[in-house]
């Protein structure tokens, strides 16, 4: 008897959450897959993560630019086209920051990327200067010794052997990072077995997975060093007036403008930050521009491996620039001038951007694009899918660094957003760029890049990464 009433009560509940699925699909402008009872669309993304991007393209191939899918009874608008996305991610009226946020909490705390209102807007006000060009001037230096550190281990390795980039690139990337935004030098390329190094490359990924006793003892090691870092730079601050600070002080701080040392010196509305609100902000700068910036470097370099042409092109631009002496180090002023890498970084952005994905939360129910919004429905903004739609970008499978010259009709901002775009884009590109340019044009004056076996399959959800690896090869240059 009992076990009839249960069966009926489970009956009830599928035909119900059926009836609601069903109704709530309907109450779209916006087409995609029938949902299940409970379960909604989530069949379709019971899959290893790497095949994630995969399954969003196949969907918008199947119902369009802009289609729904339900995860259990939560709606998700799934976006590929700049003719949806341009007033979305323009507006923060309407819109926070997706749920998905919810899961980097941990780690970063309450900042820039995971807050929202007013407390994302006075520090993103407050933050802004602190990529200033003039700034931007004081990180040279550190891209370009630790470019050297790089360049010299890949020299032990330029025999035409298979190098995987990812590891490689990620410590350069973190040591870059580590030195720009706390003033300490992690020296990470040098010492990969470092606590730290650990923490932040393998476990604290772990923050999206049900480890959780791997990534408490991961975050415990973050934190703590974060936090210990700034109590250091704050107590030098204190004895010190910033413009006396000695730049090679014996506590390993060298770089007077440090990101870091712009959230002591802060007065936000009248008052300092608290010590939770700067390790908050610190750890956003290093996950945001860490890991974005190696996936941006590996997927650079292996695009250049594959076109020959274009590799001869950036070599033309150095030799223009630098004149005969290509071992010398490039000015901040002669980098802005590496037009043509740029467009080669744009391009292979392009094709594989670091952050993939972005999700936003609708606030109320809108009208936007031309299409209805209920409240609670998540935006997802398919960066990968936009970038290679070829309602978007003409033979967009074909890597033609020319499409962002100025010359070209490339003219929509909306169509590539590999930095994001509106008040929510990447705080952190010109820093991105000048390390990419740095890095890329340096290996390339040094080395011959040849191309690895296979193609990469690209994976991933917070970053690109890719289920085989990248490889590449490379042999001296002269
Ligand atoms: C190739 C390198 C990079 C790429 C492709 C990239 C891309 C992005 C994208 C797409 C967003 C929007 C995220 C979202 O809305 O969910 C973003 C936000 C952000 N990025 Fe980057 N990023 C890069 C490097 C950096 C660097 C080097 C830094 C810091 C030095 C940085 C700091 C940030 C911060 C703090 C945000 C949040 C901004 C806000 O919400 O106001 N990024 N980035």
């Amino acid at each position: 008897m009992i076990l009839i009433l249960l069966l009926l009560i489970f009956l009830l509940c599928l035909i119900g959450s059926w009836i609601y699925l069903l109704r709530d699909s309907k109450s779209y402008n916006i087409p995609g897959p029938m949902p299940l009872p409970i379960i909604g669309n989530g069949n379709l993304f019971l899959v290893d993560s790497s095949e994630f991007l995969q399954i969003l393209s196949n969907l918008a191939y199947k119902f369009g630019d802009a289609y729904r899918v339900h995860i259990l009874h939560h709606r998700y608008i799934v976006l590929s086209h700049p003719k949806y996305i341009e007033e979305i991610i323009s507006s923060t009226e309407t819109i926070t920051k997706g749920k998905s946020y919810y899961f980097l909490r941990p780690w970063l705390g309450d900042g820039l990327l995971t807050s929202t209102g007013q407390k994302w807007k006075t520090h993103r006000k407050f933050l802004t200067p602190a990529f200033h060009y003039n700034i931007l001037h004081s990180f040279l230096p550190v891209f370009l010794k630790n470019e050297k550190i790089l360049s010299e281990q890949l020299k032990r390795r330029a025999d035409g052997s298979l190098i995987e980039l990812f590891p490689i690139f990620a410590l350069a990337a973190l040591d870059n990072i580590a030195e720009s935004i706390m003033g300490v030098s992690f020296e990470a390329q040098k010492d990969r077995e470092s606590k730290y190094v650990k923490a932040i490359d393998d476990d604290v990924l772990f923050a999206l997975t049900p480890y959780k006793r791997l990534q408490d003892k991961a975050l415990a090691v973050l934190h703590n060093h974060t936090k210990d870092v700034i109590e250091m730079r704050r107590q030098q601050l204190k004895n010190t007036s910033a413009n006396k600070l000695n730049q090679n002080s014996e506590i390993g701080m060298k770089n007077k403008h440090a990101f870091l040392d712009l959230l002591l010196l802060a007065e936000v509305e009248g008052h300092g930050l608290d010590i939770e609100s700067i390790r908050d902000e610190v750890e956003t700068f290093m996950f945001e521009g860490h890991d974005t910036t190696a996936s941006g470097l590996v997927y650079g370099l292996y695009c250049i491996a594959k076109h020959p042409e274009v590799q001869r092109k950036i070599l033309e631009e150095q030799m223009e620039i630098l004149g005969d002496d290509l071992e010398r180090d490039p000015t901040f002023s002669e980098l802005q001038q590496m037009k043509y890498l740029e467009c080669v970084i744009k391009e292979s952005l392009r094709l594989y951007p670091s952050v993939p994905i972005i999700e936003r939360l609708i606030t109320r129910d809108v009208e936007m694009s031309g299409m209805r919004l209920l409240k609670n429905s998540s935006i997802v903004i398919n960066i990968f899918h936009m970038h290679r739609n070829p309602n978007v970008f003409e033979d967009p499978l074909e890597f033609r660094p020319e499409r962002f010259d100025v010359s070209s009709s490339f003219k929509n901002p909306f169509s590539w957003v590999a930095f994001s775009a509106g008040p929510r884009n990447c705080i952190g590109q010109k820093f991105a760029m000048l390390e990419l340019k740095v890095t890329l044009a340096a290996l390339v004056r040094r080395f011959k890049i040849l191309p690895g076996k296979r193609e990469p399959q690209p994976c991933g959800d917070l970053i690109l990464r890719s289920q085989n690896g990248v490889q590449v090869k490379i042999l001296p240059r002269n």
